[in-house]
């Protein structure tokens, strides 16, 4: 599990699929949580580490953002697209940007093969400024012309005098799977099955 953000959410999808939570409750600074009842092990990490985990089959299954899986690609089975933690990607700017200037633009990031592949998709090239957080002051400050980010309720861009001007993709929780455990352990696919019946959509299987 991807702890953070859609934690909450997380949880509430494995109650509803039968599996006792309990233990989140009190979890305290606790990142591994042993179900010896059911047999499971629940682990709770940063987001880009459940795809490793995952990958290297520690974990045979991963809730994740559909975010993190485009910028860190790696060898997983998507399942699941379990609609929580939705929000999309934008690009974003003070109001006087204008998106159909032929010059190189400027672009801070904390996503920059996100933001490289939307401006490379339009044939523009652009020149990537990789920041770490609290990206919506770059343009306001002059450092770059437009920000790619994630866009939740938009608070953040209003409070800092930005408008979005180019949607470029929808962004929701994943579960993803270690390919050799879907196919030496018929139990994960039932526990997928579980979750499907609650989430309610195909499953998708494709390589991440
Ligand atoms: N407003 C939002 N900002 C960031 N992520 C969001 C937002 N809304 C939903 N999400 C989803 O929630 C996931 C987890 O976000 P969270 O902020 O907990 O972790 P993070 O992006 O690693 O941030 P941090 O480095 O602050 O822990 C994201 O990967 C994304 O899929
Ligand atoms: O549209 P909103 O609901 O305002 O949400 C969007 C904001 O949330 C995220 O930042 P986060 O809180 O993860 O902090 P960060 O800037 O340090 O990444 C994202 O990078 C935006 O800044």
């Amino acid at each position: 599990m991807t702890k953070g953000r859609i934690e909450k959410d997380t949880v509430k999808i494995l109650e509803q699929a039968g599996f006792d939570m309990r233990f989140m409750a009190d979890k305290g600074r606790n990142l591994i949580f042993i179900d010896e009842q059911q047999d499971l092990r629940f682990l709770l990490v940063k987001a880009p580490d459940v795809a490793t985990y995952v990958e290297h089959g520690i974990a045979d299954l991963g809730v994740v953002g559909s975010d993190v899986l485009y910028e860190h690609p790696g060898n997983y089975l998507e399942m699941l697209d379990l609609n929580i933690g939705l929000c999309k990607f934008a690009v974003a700017s003070i109001p006087s940007y204008d998106p159909t200037d032929h010059k190189r633009k400027k672009i801070a990031t904390k996503y920059p093969k996100i933001a490289t592949d939307f401006f490379n998709s339009k044939d523009e090239d652009v020149e990537i400024v990789s920041i770490q957080g609290s990206v919506e002051i770059a343009p306001v400050i002059g450092l770059t012309d437009a920000i790619v980010d994630i866009v939740e309720t938009g608070n953040t861009l209003v409070a800092n005098g930005l408008v979005v001007f180019e949607d470029i993709v929808r962004v929701s929780s994943r579960l993803i799977a270690n390919s050799a455990s879907i196919k030496k352990n018929s139990e994960i696919m039932t526990l997928i099955d579980r979750l499907q019946a609650v989430v309610g959509n195909e499953e998708v299987a494709f390589n991440g």
